[in-house]
């Protein structure tokens, strides 16, 4: 075994350091460039990362850089290597790269695969669809190719693949099989895929089994402990490089202790999120110290004493992949020095891990600049103005369940009732329109000052105009004002909260070509003045029909957010539930009858074990409640949720008290319903009728044959009809004649209904 590195990481951002990747793809796939052009900028990314990231301290020598490069998708690339292609893309003739995109995005009337949340990331990978009979062969020896690509550089790389027990954890099977009953066919293509790596003379190979770290993948820990031991005594004993396994993201002691009864070489740790595991063989310890989930400076101090209790050998690494955040924090133009000091990117990470490697090779003294600085950072938090604000403390101290309490649901539905009179089955929308390229270039332009204020604010309003008049000639019933003054739903709120700051170049991949620029919360939360207000009350000046406002609730705005680390989340999440009520008070008063909060991330916060969930949804759930609980009985809250595997969650839905909650349903056929009345919920309830993740524009049968289907589950009364999620990732083009079905599809299902009422 040749020796591993004293410091490493687990992954690196892949998008590029002002999206190159992305532009490339989307250029790419908008026919605008070639694909060799494509491969070329891949390949400058990847090399300047290597070089990024030798000059910041990785050995070039020891595989201390990972080859964690993705066109689109991590567990995408373990698909494409395996051929484990679904039947509906099996004909297409066209070229690797490009079935690879198609896997991704759809293809001629081929349904993409399935989109999900990356263990609790905002990061989402494609779901491998796995069945007795998916072709699962290997393709090409891609991890082989960047491996090669680095070696012509100068520089050994680590190739890096998601392992295969996590794979097949991650991968759905049809109609009800299950994809482990694979693993054999599975470990045969890693086992080659090894064998090659090998042979081209690679020294260490890195596989990632985050899967391991979840309780939420169908499997017991006896059956986990099994298809390890099998998957790593079957992948370790043929000729291959040594072997890391990492195991990211939440507690994985007892699937480490298993993993040290096999030949792997070192095992990976995550010692923020999980916990130091008693024994590991005598594999080297890789040790996941530095956080890959957030942005703060560590503690170094007390990292390199935890690392200098640890027997063995052990190297220094990041918790998890740093692809969870951005590049470079010295890029930024923080608004304090305090912000600058307390920082740290993936690079400013790297930095940290090289420096206690070097601490626990050469002793504490030969980092002690390093130490001071970071003690520094520390102790300057808990003077700084804005962290710790007296009216907030007291105003979160404050709070009674009273405050999380409304009036009987019968007495709201009543008084709602009388209030809007919607017909059976209302048509409304989630809330953003297509985010134009006009929207977009008007925002750039001012924030560069080449649009002043009342020149932007016109031109979001022409917007809204035309967004109130599509929709009332559409004729949908509830109608939004579509969020053109949103560069993000979370952004957005972020900019005009106190306690917040957000970047410029601080983007992290969410999906595909798709990034957000997480804001970061560093302080007390408060509002100091009325956020949405004036724009849904210009909307609802507009027409007669209800415009519904809209927010972002705290789980989300914690979920997309860098939140800092010194107050319990639950703590955060109540200063931005109060903040929020303030804000639900004020649509209110205002005469807006119907207000949104958003929670599309309540699923994506849910911890990783059992039993940590109930804590979790019972603070997640109290400051929903506390954001919206404020309100008269005849104010109608509607709540939002996207990502489906509601099944964790289903009870909360139940908690959260909405009047009306619309949900991700259409890919699921509606699957959710069921499970829903199971629990007893009675409100609102819009399942989504249509996938708005597609490009393909859902016919008036399709959208009726779902909505039936949900009329069987659902009465009438508390059925509503909308899309899956909002629309702003979509054109006009493909929304308008979407939206004419989906309000035709509606009037026949009504029609369908009263028919046999009267039968
Ligand atoms: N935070 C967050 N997480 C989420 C979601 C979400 O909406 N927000 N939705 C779910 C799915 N994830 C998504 C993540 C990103 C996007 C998305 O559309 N991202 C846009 C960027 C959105 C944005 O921040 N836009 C800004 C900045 C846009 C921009 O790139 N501006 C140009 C300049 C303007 C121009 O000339 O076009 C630039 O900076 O170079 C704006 O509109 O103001 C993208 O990658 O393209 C959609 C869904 C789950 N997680
Ligand atoms: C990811 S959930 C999105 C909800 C938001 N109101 C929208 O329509 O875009
Ligand atoms: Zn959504």
């Amino acid at each position: 075994m040749s020796t591993f590195p004293s410091a490493t990481i687990v992954g690196y951002p892949r998008i590029g350091p002002d999206r190159e990747l992305k532009r490339a793809l989307e250029s790419y796939w908008a026919g605008k460039s070639e694909r060799d052009q494509l491969q070329s900028a891949a390949a400058r990314l990847r090399l300047q990362s290597y070089e990024r990231l030798s000059d910041l301290g990785l050995s070039t020598v020891e595989a201390a850089i990972p080859a964690s490069f993705s066109y689109y998708d991590q567990v995408l690339d373990v698909t494409a290597l395996l051929g484990a292609i679904p039947e509906r893309f099996r004909d297409f003739d066209i070229e690797p790269l490009d079935l690879y995109f198609a896997l991704a995005r759809g293809h001629q009337g081929a349904a993409a695969l399935e989109m999900t949340k990356w263990f609790n990331t905002n990061y989402h990978y494609l779901v491998p669809e796995i069945d007795a009979h998916t072709p699962i062969s290997l393709t090409h020896n891609a991890p082989l190719d960047l491996y090669r690509e680095a070696k012509e550089a100068g520089i050994t790389v680590r190739p890096t693949l998601v392992g295969p027990v996590t794979y097949l954890l991650l991968a759905k099977g049809i109609d009800g099989y299950n994809p482990l009953d694979r693993l054999d066919d599975v470990i045969d293509v890693y086992a080659e895929v090894l064998h090659q790596l090998y042979a081209a003379g690679v020294p260490w190979v890195q596989l990632d089994e985050p899967g391991v770290t979840s309780d939420n993948l169908g499997i017991t820990t006896e059956e986990l402990q099994n298809v390890l031991l099998h998957a790593y005594r079957r992948l370790t004993s043929g000729k291959r490089p040594s072997i890391l396994v990492t195991t990211p993201y939440g507690e994985a002691v007892s699937a480490i202790e298993t993993l040290s009864e096999t030949d792997v070489e070192a095992i990976h740790v995550d010692l923020v999120h999980g916990t130091q595991p008693q024994t590991w063989g005598n594999k080297v310890l890789v040790a996941g110290i530095v956080n890959g989930r957030n942005i703060w400076r560590a503690d170094l101090s007390g990292a390199l004493s935890r690392l200098a209790s640890l027997p063995g050998e052990v190297s220094v690494a990041s918790s998890t992949s740093l692809q969870h955040v951005p590049y470079d924090a010295s890029r930024e133009n923080w608004e304090s020095e305090d912000l600058a000091l307390w920082t740290a990117f993936a690079d400013q990470k790297v930095a940290e891990i090289v420096t206690l490697a070097r601490g626990l090779d050469e002793g504490r003294d030969a980092v002690s600049a390093e130490l001071a600085l970071a003690d520094a950072a520390h102790k300057r938090r808990h003077e700084a103005p804005g962290v710790s604000v007296k009216a907030i403390r007291e105003a979160t101290a404050a709070v009674t369940q009273a405050d999380r309490e409304r009036a009987p649901y019968s007495l709201r539905a009543d008084a709602q009732a009388q209030r809007f009179s919607l017909p059976a089955i209302p048509t409304t929308t989630i809330g953003s329109f297509p985010q134009t390229p006009q929207i977009r270039q008007a925002r750039a332009l001012h924030a560069k000052g080449e649009l002043n204020e009342d020149q932007y604010r016109a031109r979001l309003e022409d917007e809204i105009r035309s967004v109130i008049a599509l929709q009332e000639k559409l004729g949908l019933d509830v109608l939004v004002h579509g969020e053109p003054e949103r560069n993000d739903m979370v952004q957005y709120f972020a900019e005009n909260l106190e306690g917040f700051t957000t970047t410029k170049h601080g983007w992290v991949q969410s999906y595909g070509s798709r990034c957000t620029r997480p804001s970061v919360l560093w302080g007390d939360v408060s509002r100091s003045a009325p956020i949405t207000v004036s724009w849904s009350t210009f909307a609802q000046s507009l027409t007669d029909k209800p415009v519904k406002g809209m927010l972002t609730g705290p789980v989300t705005i914690l979920a997309w957010s860098f939140v800092r680390e010194d107050l319990p989340l639950g703590e955060v999440a109540d200063q931005v539930g109060l903040a929020l009520r303030e804000e639900v008070g004020d649509l209110e008063s205002a005469g807006i009858g119907i207000i949104q909060v958003d929670e599309p991330a309540l699923r994506e916060l849910l911890p990783l074990r059992l039993e940590d969930q109930q804590e979790y949804l019972e603070w997640s759930i109290g400051s929903f409640r506390l954001a919206t609980s404020g309100v008269r009985p005849d104010t109608q809250i509607h709540t939002h949720l996207c990502y489906s595997e509601f099944g964790d969650v289903i009870s909360a839905i139940d908690d959260l008290n909405a009047d009306v909650t619309s949900l991700e349903a259409a890919r699921s056929h509606m699957e959710v319903l069921p499970e829903l009345a199971a629990t007893g919920f009675d409100r609102g309830i819009g399942p989504g009728v249509y996938d708005i993740h597609s490009p393909q524009i859902p016919t008036e049968e399709q959208i009726t044959e779902l909505l039936a289907l949900a009329a069987e589950a659902v009465p009438a009364q508390r059925l509503w009809s909308n899309p899956d999620c909002g629309l702003k990732t979509r054109t006009y083009q493909e929304v308008i004649p979407s939206l004419e079905n989906l309000v035709r599809a509606t009037a026949t299902v009504r029609a369908q209904l009263e028919v046999s009422a009267d039968a």
